[in-house]
């Protein structure tokens, strides 16, 4: 039987977002990064082992949307990532302690259910497991089994420290939209290649329109 899953997804207070990409998307960056984090929960709570969505913010701007489009949202202490992380972790533990626990990037623009379903169920076979980022760098999901202590380790580096601390890494066929986080211009276009979801898209036809 397939296990449930609560997903953590952490949205950082939108005048600090998406600042690598503030050249590139000039007045309409804090659109953007709502736009790419809705698509992710909207994602997320589209893929049937996902019980349910606790986004983690203390951006009312972005709490808004994201509530509207189904997902919980938890206070972020503001105390980094891995703070903000580890704070809905535990408030997923209090309201379905028996369901497997994750941490998944907002910045998943492409992300298809299917595909995060195939990381959620194999993810699930492991005490800790995690999925690298495109570039094998970095970390866009790392989830836990209901009861197994939540150790988020995201941040610079994170696929070596997530190897460092014992999760299993899931290096798996058909999950490009799991690993696509965009952070750069050059992250933007491949995730247009793969197909944007429509907040995202809505937003790049402001910035580039057709034509
Ligand atoms: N709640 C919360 N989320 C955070 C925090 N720091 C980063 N994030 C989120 O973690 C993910 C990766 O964040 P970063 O790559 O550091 O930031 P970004 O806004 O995506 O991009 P840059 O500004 O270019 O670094 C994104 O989903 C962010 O919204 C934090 O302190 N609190
Ligand atoms: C924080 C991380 O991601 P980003 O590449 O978005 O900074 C990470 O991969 O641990």
């Amino acid at each position: 039987m397939s296990i449930g899953w609560s997903l953590v997804i952490p949205v950082k207070t939108l005048v600090a977002a998406k600042s690598r990409l503030a050249a590139a998307t000039g007045r309409h960056r804090t659109a953007f990064a709502v736009a790419v984090a809705g698509d992710t929960v909207a994602a997320a709570l589209a893929c049937p082992p996902v019980a349910r969505v606790i986004v983690v913010t203390s951006d009312p701007a972005a709490a808004g949307p994201l509530a509207a489009l189904g997902a919980d949202v938890v206070h972020d202490p503001d105390r980094g990532l891995n703070t903000a992380l580890r704070t809905g972790a535990a408030e997923a533990v209090r309201v379905a302690p028996g369901d497997a626990v994750g941490a998944l990037q907002a910045d998943l623009p492409a992300l298809r259910p299917a595909e995060l379903a195939v990381a959620l169920e194999a993810a699930g076979e492991f005490d800790q497991a995690f999925v690298p980022d495109a570039l094998d760098i970095g970390t866009t999901f790392y989830g836990v089994r209901a009861g197994m202590p939540f150790k988020p380790r995201f941040g610079g580096e994170s696929r070596a420290k997530h190897l460092a601390g014992g999760a299993k890494e899931l290096c798996l066929p058909g999950i490009e939209s799991v690993r696509r986080d965009v952070d750069t211009p050059d992250d933007l276009r491949a995730a247009i290649e793969l197909g944007l979801g429509r907040h995202t898209a809505a937003v790049v036809a402001e910035l580039w329109p057709p034509s």
